[in-house]
Parts: structure tokens; sequence; C-alpha cells
């Protein structure tokens, strides 16, 4: 795992969206897996920038989201759907039919957890997938505890993870308790890993990343296993860290 500090929030985002669009521009077939939350706001804006400035195009980029959240309609505001279209897509000219979410309203939602691992599965995972991190250490919306064999499954949402996204919602209470995730080997499959964490907040689950045990008490650990990853931190996140002999950058 390379470790990428930054000084600021700022400097992540552009360093998060330069890797993005080098991926876009290597080839003329491109999947990337995409998150939501706070953290890549900013490099979803550096990236509609870039499209006004320079035109990369997104014709040949698919786009897989990490998760979505059960019993929220798609064109809802709250949906992570609504997110990506708002924050990206309807301001890049990525094909509609490129982009691909789990459906949280499906009716057969056991059903719809195999269909998008299939999904992925068929690209034996995407090039480049970019994760947020949860303040305790979720990845996508795998929780403290879930087995890193899990491929795309719905869970059950911490309260804290709840009430972290609660900003999103006009109550604690409308905040659904499940959510459709890539497993944690789902995210293992990709090629490539860019993990972003900013804030002051992120850093005891960035020390224990990259410091703890590899165990599903910290769900992110597991990326050390892997042989293709980036964390991007910022100094607050990065806080914890200073002196480990991991650092790069
Ligand atoms: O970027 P944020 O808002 O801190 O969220 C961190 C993580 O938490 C989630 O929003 C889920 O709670 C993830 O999608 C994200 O990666």
């Amino acid at each position: 795992m390379k470790l990428v500090k930054v000084k600021n929030y700022e400097e992540l985002s552009a360093f998060a969206a330069e890797k993005i669009l080098e991926k876009v521009r290597s080839s003329n077939r491109v999947s990337l897996g995409l998150a939501t939350g706070g953290t890549p706001v900013r490099t979803y804006e550096l990236l509609i920038d870039d499209f006004k400035k320079r035109k990369t195009s997104y014709q040949h980029v698919h786009t897989y989201n990490l998760d979505e959240y059960v019993g929220i309609a798609a064109d809802a505001q709250t949906s992570y759907q609504y997110y990506m279209f708002e924050h990206l897509f309807n301001h890049i000219d990525i094909p509609k039919e490129n982009v691909h979410l789990p459906n949280g309203t499906a009716e057969n939602i056991l059903q719809e957890t195999q269909r998008y691992e299939d999904a992925i599965d068929k690209l034996k995972g995407v090039d480049l997938q970019l994760l947020g991190i949860g303040e305790n250490g979720h990845i996508g919306f795998n929780e403290p505890g879930t087995p890193f064999d899990r491929t795309t499954h719905v869970t059950e949402l911490e309260e804290s993870t709840r009430e972290a996204n609660s900003r999103y919602f006009n109550s604690l209470d409308e905040v659904p308790t499940h959510a459709i995730t890539m497993g944690i080997a789902t995210i293992l499959k990709s090629k490539e890993i860019v993990l972003l964490a900013s804030g002051e907040k992120k850093a005891e689950a960035l020390y224990q990343m990259f410091n703890g045990e590899i165990s599903n008490n910290c769900p992110a650990s597991v990326l050390r296993n892997h042989p293709n990853v980036i964390v991007v931190a910022d100094e607050q996140a990065a806080s914890k860290l200073e002196k480990l002999s991991t650092v790069s950058n």
C-alpha cells in the first residue's frame, strides 16, 4: 500500500482527479468504481472543470458505484444515484447506459445483489476503484465485522454510520437501516484502488488501516493484501501516521 500525503483537501482532490483522468485516457474501454459521501465531491468538480476546458470524453467509460441505500427510489434526492448524476454524470458526456449502481428498490433484492456482482465479475473487477473510508474503517458500506470474502450483499448500517450520513436527510429516522454494497471480495477484484481520506475524523481509521492487524474489525486493513493501492491522505487524516515507515511522498 502506498501512502501519498498531501497538504489539504484541495490537493487530495487534484491528485484523485488526475489519477482518474489518466485512467480515462489510457484505453478505449475503461471501468471506474466510484464512491459517494463528502470526500469525492471536489474530485468530481475537478473532473467537470476538466471536461469543460479540455473536453476529456467519457463515451468509453463504464462506472460501477460502491453502494446504494435499500428502499430509496433512484430518483429521490437522497439516493446515491441522484448524488452521482448531480455531482458528476449530468455534467460530462458519459452515456446513461454506461452508468451502473445497485437498485435499492429492486423487488428481489438478493437477485439484485447477484446481478450487480455478476456485472463486475464479468469485467474481472473494475480498472480503477475510488474509495472513501468511514470513521469506523468501513469501505463501501462494509461495516466492521464483515467477512472479507463477502461479495455484493445487503448490509445493516451501524448506528454511527447512519448518524454520520444523517446530514443528507431531514432526520436520523429517515436514514435507511440497510444498503446494498459491493463486498470486500468485490472491491479486492479491482485492478487498482485509490482511497481518499481527509480530515481529523479519519485519522484513527487510517492509523488502524496501516498499523492494526489485518482484521475485519477495520475493514480497510484488508487493502494491505491488495497489490495496487494508493492511499491519499491530507495532513489531518495522516496526523497519526507520522512515524510510519511505509510513508512515502
Ligand atoms: O466521505 P465521507 O462522507 O466521509 O464518507 C466516507 C464513507 O462513508 C460512506 O459515505 C458511507 O457511510 C461511504 O460511501 C464513504 O466512502
